[in-house]
């Protein structure tokens, strides 16, 4: 019998097109995702040696990072250096024949968020993008690896990249999850105990009873951030959640090819007894809302916390980042989170951008006026999310709360398109990097849950959402 092997070794094993004596191996990959950023010279690669797509029909492409939010877009992007990268996606899309979202087709997002709606990630396969967050297909049980450009232009021409294979990491969170505590809180909390650097070489797989309740999009917020801790990739075998989120996507099998695909994702459980070189445990009962309050999403602490003192740190070096990180952050040590107050709340992004996310957050402010000194924004994931939201009357509460209720796309998770802060603007975010400048220069980054940036909207600071009424 061969030895038991991890889901990461068997999709990995599944995939390898050749592997070297020293452990290099080529693997195929089966599908491609491209966005406007790290794809130009991609293809210009391409074009400069004559070469073509090697698998248009496995690559799909979309506009997410730099295009506006506003109704205005369809007017065309002011921007310059935006508008340019954004043109030269719809162009290398109709020159190499791949299939282009651009911000005035509805299925357009973040590509992270399309990939799973469209039934282009499926459980079992390889994906790839341009793009360290492609780390959340790995929710559907896929094993889906961040790459740079030169590997994104490799990927184009020949459907196959070059890796090694990184070790093995058990994350289990057993237990149930209090009411108020959700998937962005448990992987703030990882990300807490391991630090930035805890998962470098190893792909993640989590598991547990808090990971099997979990909704498709409580998955993929906890995928998504694995790179936050440092991982390759985040994995989460597929099950019953998975198989009923895939069924009837536009672009999963159907019929007898859905029946062979179940059949297949059956087996990709790891096995009894497989080896794990490192095992985290933590137990969901104990876990409370989380805020960040530094640059960096490992200074996480519970909303019912304080601001920590790095006087108490004894290495020296993290004592100096830390100091510097509440500089930055404008924070005094020994303040009540609960204290921190706001001037602005984005709620959206590829961590929390999806449909259980806005209705998490209508839950929270139907009835309620955002307060006078918070500027709120909401950006739905794609135009499918914006669509559904709508169907189900989210925008009437949003925009009766005093909300902002934009178009789809990265928006203010990063500073690369109109939405962004201003120098010292303070903001609860539902993305998931707090780092210096990341949503605008000098602007400050407070990471939480959909449901504590929705009560921080309203009540004006952190609030803790288990007393929420
Ligand atoms: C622009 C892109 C390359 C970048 C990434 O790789 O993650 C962005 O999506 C981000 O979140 O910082
Ligand atoms: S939403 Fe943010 S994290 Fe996600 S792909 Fe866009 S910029 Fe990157």
């Amino acid at each position: 019998m061969s030895a038991p092997r991890t889901l990461y070794d068997k999709i990995f094993d599944d995939h390898v097109v050749d592997r070297q004596d020293d452990g290099t191996c080529l693997l195929y990959i089966d599908r491609h995702l491209v966005h406007e950023v790290t794809s130009p010279q991609a293809f210009e690669g391409l074009r400069l040696s004559g070469r073509k797509v090697r698998h248009p029909e496995k690559t799909l492409a979309v506009v997410d990072h730099n295009v506006s939010t506003s109704p205005e877009r369809k007017f065309g992007i002011k921007n310059e250096e935006s508008r340019i990268q954004v043109e030269a996606l719809a162009k290398n899309a109709r020159d190499f024949g791949v299939e282009y979202y651009s911000e005035n087709d509805i299925r357009q997002g973040i590509v992270h968020i399309i990939g799973p709606e469209q039934g282009f990630t499926l459980p079992g396969m390889t994906i790839v993008c341009g793009d360290s967050h492609t780390s959340t297909h790995g929710a559907f049980g896929a094993l889906a690896h961040g790459i740079g450009t030169s590997e994104v232009e490799h990927v184009l021409a020949t459907q196959t990249l070059i890796q090694r294979k990184a070790k093995n990491m058990l994350v289990r969170v057993d237990g149930v999850l209090p009411e108020g505590v959700t998937a962005k809180d448990i992987i703030l909390a990882i990300i807490g105990e391991i630090g930035t650097a805890g998962g470098t070489g190893y792909v993640i797989e989590y598991a547990g009873e808090a990971i099997r309740s979990l909704s498709m999009e409580g998955r993929m917020t906890i995928c998504n951030m694995s790179i936050e801790g440092g991982a390759r990739a985040g994995l989460i075998a597929a099950d019953e959640t998975t198989f009923a989120y895939v069924k009837d996507k536009p672009r999963a099998p159907k019929g007898a090819a859905w029946d062979a695909a179940l059949g297949y994702w059956k087996t990709l459980q790891s096995d009894e007894g497989a080896h794990f070189d490192k095992v985290i445990v933590l137990d969901a009962a104990k876990l409370p809302p989380i805020v960040s309050w530094g640059s960096s999403p490992e200074d996480v602490v519970s909303v019912q916390g304080i601001v920590p003192n790095p006087a108490d740190i004894t290495d020296e070096n993290k004592r100096t980042s830390k100091q510097r990180a509440l500089d930055y952050m404008g924070l005094t040590p020994g303040t009540k989170i609960t204290d921190i107050a706001l001037d602005r709340v984005f709620i959206g992004s590829c961590t929390n951008g999806r449909i259980e996310d806005l209705r998490a957050v209508a839950k929270v402010v139907e009835g309620k006026t955002v307060s006078a000194h918070v500027d709120a924004m909401i950006v739905p994931g794609s135009g499918l999310v914006k669509e559904q939201a709508e169907a189900e009357g989210l925008d009437k509460i949003f925009l009766a709360a005093g909300f902002d209720w934009r178009e789809p796309g990265c928006s203010m998770c990063l500073a690369m398109n109109d939405d962004r802060l201003k120098p010292h603007e303070r903001c609860a975010s539902t993305s998931n990097r707090n780092f210096e400048g990341r949503q605008g220069f000098k602007g400050r980054t407070h990471l939480v849950s959909p449901a504590m940036a929705a009560a921080a909207a309203i009540a004006g600071h952190f609030v803790d959402i288990r007393d929420w009424k």
